[in-house]
């Protein structure tokens, strides 16, 4: 089987680690190189995975090189992978995690021909549960995005788009579990405010996103007209409904949104600069 190393062990590269071992991959065919030693062990215990701390070591003999480490940091290790790349044999598919940095980077900085598919994954890949989106470089063929789109799709759900969507994307899927759980938040804190118990209001809270979230999966209905269920004539979801649209929550997720789009540009903008 096709032999995946992941540069990063932090939370997304132990969310792709743990996602791919449950969908059946074997823990030989995974190695991670992690910079942190006590990082490294608590990865290796609790996976049964080889970590180690030399890109080389973890490259050699892997078709695939993800690299999940923090949009600054890329730069370093690809100056790592090309130096080993120019002394081996091996030429990897290279894929990237990174928020923000386009394939252009990634290919001004390994050797030339060097294939690379981006990918915006999100934590959820943690339990099988995923959205990402997946681009080509410029010398990724059709075989290297099917080998991303099989990977990817082990861990979840994968559409492909255009590289100059990456950024919407990330506002959409790659931050948006975090919207979820700033709700789910507040909606427990609500809840205690309304004198349930701490344990029972968060119990209701998760579970109700998780119904709502099957719901929308399996229904074949849309989110309108699944709210439209809920709000019973001059009921009490209308009551609500008619609070949140009157303190804006419509447009605070398209401020939010945007702002994650810009963000996710300006770093991409950055990097290519050369700043
Ligand atoms: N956390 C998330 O929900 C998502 C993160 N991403 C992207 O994934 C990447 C990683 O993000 P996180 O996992 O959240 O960050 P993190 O900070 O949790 O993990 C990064 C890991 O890389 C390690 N590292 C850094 N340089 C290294 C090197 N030279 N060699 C070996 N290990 C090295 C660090 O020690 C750290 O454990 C980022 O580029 C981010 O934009 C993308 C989608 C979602
Ligand atoms: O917050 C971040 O920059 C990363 C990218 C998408 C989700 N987390």
């Amino acid at each position: 089987m096709t032999r995946i190393a992941v540069v990063g062990g932090g939370r997304i590269g132990e969310a792709l680690v743990s996602g791919l071992l449950a969908s059946g991959r074997q823990a030989r065919d995974l190695v991670v190189t992690e910079r942190f030693e006590a990082r490294g062990r608590e990865l290796a215990s609790e996976y049964g995975i080889r970590v180690t701390q030399s890109i080389a070591d973890a490259a050699e003999g892997a078709a695939v090189l993800v690299v999940a480490v923090k949009p600054n940091d890329v730069e370093s290790v690809l100056t790592e992978v090309a130096e080993y790349q120019e002394t081996s044999d091996d030429d990897q598919l290279i894929v990237s995690l990174a928020a923000g940095t386009t394939t252009a980077r990634f290919e001004q900085l390994l050797p030339a021909g060097t294939a690379v598919v981006r990918v915006m994954p999100n934590t959820p890949m943690l339990v099988g549960q995923g959205a990402s989106a997946i681009t080509p470089g410029r010398h990724a063929t059709a075989v290297h995005m099917d080998l991303v789109e099989e990977m990817m799709g082990a861990v979840g759900m994968v559409r492909r788009v255009k590289e100059s969507s990456m950024d919407a994307v990330t506002a959409v899927s790659g931050s948006g579990p975090a919207y979820f759980f700033l709700a789910i938040e507040a909606m427990v804190d609500s809840g205690v405010a309304l004198g349930l118990t701490r344990p029972v209001a968060r119990d209701l809270a998760i579970q109700t996103l998780v119904g709502a979230g099957a719901m929308l999966s399996e229904s074949g209905e849309t989110a309108t007209e699944l709210r439209a269920a809920v709000m019973s004539p001059g009921g009490t979801t209308a009551a609500a409904i008619r609070q949140f649209e009157k303190d804006g929550l419509r447009s605070a997720f398209f401020e939010a949104m945007a702002m994650v789009r810009d963000r996710s540009a300006a770093m991409g903008a950055v990097k290519e600069d050369g700043a």
